[in-house]
């Protein structure tokens, strides 16, 4: 399919790529923090555990102070912040409206795994919003959707469409349910709020421009705002010199066996990035490391990251560290398994302590982080209980690692004993006073994304408790 002539921003330009088609590349230097690019969604869907938490047009959360959501009379199964949202939704809406529940409650969509279910509708949802702007536009498909259709497909070529729900409509896309469907999963993003996925959303010029690199220069955030579309913005996460590529993350790099299989999978490529091939060092057909084996790799990727692995003498390494860099005898500890460890601990001795084992652990994940995620990223939570993951998902709650430890650092300031020393709640604040710092410069440049609050609010109450402990 040919693709519709792109107009783009002065700043970026397109270029040939040898095997992904295109490549978007700078035309000026990009300082970190710009936004990149901005654009609306085509369509996007609620994941189903956010459905009557958010409403189903702008994704914002019920408003606290106007009450609940309203429910959308003829299905009862969408749900909006008011009836401006409910009137934006309802040129899609109307198409399906009748038919949802019965569609939802039928066999054939009931057998599908959940995997399947959001497919079937994302599916629907394109299908409906392209119906819409048939009927709007009556010319034929607006730049949106040609971009859309000449997206790459992806691997599920000649693999079959879900079921779709029947549409009330008597503009019916052009294009077949199949055709759109071998776009709909390599070029669907994950949208998130303070890096929780609330959302799934295509978004056809930022498919078209942005391939993947493991290790990025630009992340996508996402902006919600009541009654309007939820916005993608491309951010730059360092300096970007004119010509330079510009990549962004389709998976969490962090998860370094299953990227793999997702990029062939998913996206239908293997990735040869130096990154992969350095994690090709690790022989995975041993066992994962136990217990006495992952407390020594810590200490020694502690030390290796950070030169001294105690808690209150931790230094960012001023020279970068990557998967290449690191010595082959310790690199065993990136397998995932030894990730979901580290946080399992992170989290139950954060929350219950003892907070000192909580540092301790904490930093080594923070080694693992800063080896695996190039500057400025905003640092990603890891939460467990989110294994497996969904193809294309990222590992989200409970936030930035990075405020986590302040967090505990302060937990463990405000619980220490009589008998410990001044000097250890100075070391405790001073602690404190480099997690924050550090997590502010990340998200000055990462910006306000989300919901309303989130890192940058939880930063500042932080901070305000700090400086009561200081003399002024
Ligand atoms: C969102 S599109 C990227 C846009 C694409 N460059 C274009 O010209 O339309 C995703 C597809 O691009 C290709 N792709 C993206 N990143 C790649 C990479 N790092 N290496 C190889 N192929 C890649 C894969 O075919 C993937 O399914």
């Amino acid at each position: 399919m040919s693709s519709p002539s792109l107009v783009l921003p002065e700043h970026l330009s397109l270029q040939h790529h040898q095997t992904a088609r295109d490549k978007v590349v700078s035309t000026c230097r990009l300082p970190a923090g710009t936004v990149i690019l901005s654009v609306r969604s085509l369509t996007s869907m609620l994941l189903p555990r956010e459905k009557g938490r958010r409403c189903d047009f702008c994704h914002s959360l019920a408003p606290q102070d106007r009450g609940r959501l309203q429910r959308c009379t003829g299905c009862a199964s969408y749900w909006y912040c008011d009836a401006k949202c409910q009137s934006l939704h309802w040129r899609t809406h109307k198409k399906y409206c009748k038919h949802v529940n019965a569609f939802c409650a039928e066999r054939q969509f009931d057998q599908l795994e959940s995997h399947s279910k959001l497919d079937a509708l994302l599916l629907t949802y394109v299908l409906a919003e392209l119906s819409a702007r048939r009927t709007e536009t009556k010319e034929g498909d607006d730049l949106d959707v040609l971009m859309f259709v000449s997206l790459l497909p992806g691997p599920v070529e000649g693999m079959d469409a879900p079921p779709t729900c029947p549409l009330s409509t008597s503009h019916r896309p052009v294009q077949t349910a199949s055709e759109l469907f071998v776009r709909c999963g390599n070029n669907n993003f994950s949208i998130h709020s303070h890096l929780t996925t609330i959302a799934h959303g295509v978004f056809p010029l930022a498919s078209r421009l942005f391939n993947h690199s493991c290790v990025p220069n630009a992340v996508a955030k996402y902006r919600i705002a009541h009654a309007k579309e939820a916005v993608m913005e491309i951010v730059a996460l360092r300096d970007i010199v004119p010509g330079e590529e510009i990549c962004i993350p389709y998976v969490d790099p962090a998860l370094v066996e299953t990227r793999q299989q997702m990029f062939r999978f998913t996206y239908g490529f293997a990735c040869i990035c130096p990154s992969c091939a350095a994690f090709k060092r690790i022989d995975t057909s041993q066992p994962a490391p136990d217990k006495a084996g992952l407390e020594s790799l810590g200490t020694s990727l502690r030390k290796f990251v950070f030169q001294d692995p105690r808690p209150d003498k931790t230094r960012l390494p001023s020279s970068p560290v990557n998967l290449e860099t690191v010595p082959v005898e310790i690199s065993p500890i990136f397998r995932e398994s030894c990730l979901t460890s580290l946080c399992e601990s992170f989290s139950a001795f954060s929350h219950d302590g003892p907070f000192e084992s909580a540092l301790e652990v904490g930093l080594t994940i923070l080694a693992f982080y800063v080896v695996i995620y190039p500057p400025n990223y905003p640092q990603i939570g890891i939460f467990p209980s989110h294994f497996p993951l969904e193809p294309g998902s990222f590992l989200c709650p409970p936030g930035m690692h990075l405020l986590e430890m302040a967090k505990t650092a302060w937990n463990a300031f405000i619980t220490m004993e009589g008998a410990e020393t001044q000097l250890s709640g100075l070391k405790l604040l001073l602690q404190v006073r480099a997690f924050l710092g550090l997590s502010r410069q990340i998200w000055a440049v990462i910006g306000p994304e989300g919901d309303e609050g989130g890192p940058l609010a939880e930063i500042q109450v932080l901070e305000r408790l700090l400086s009561e402990q200081e003399p002024p």
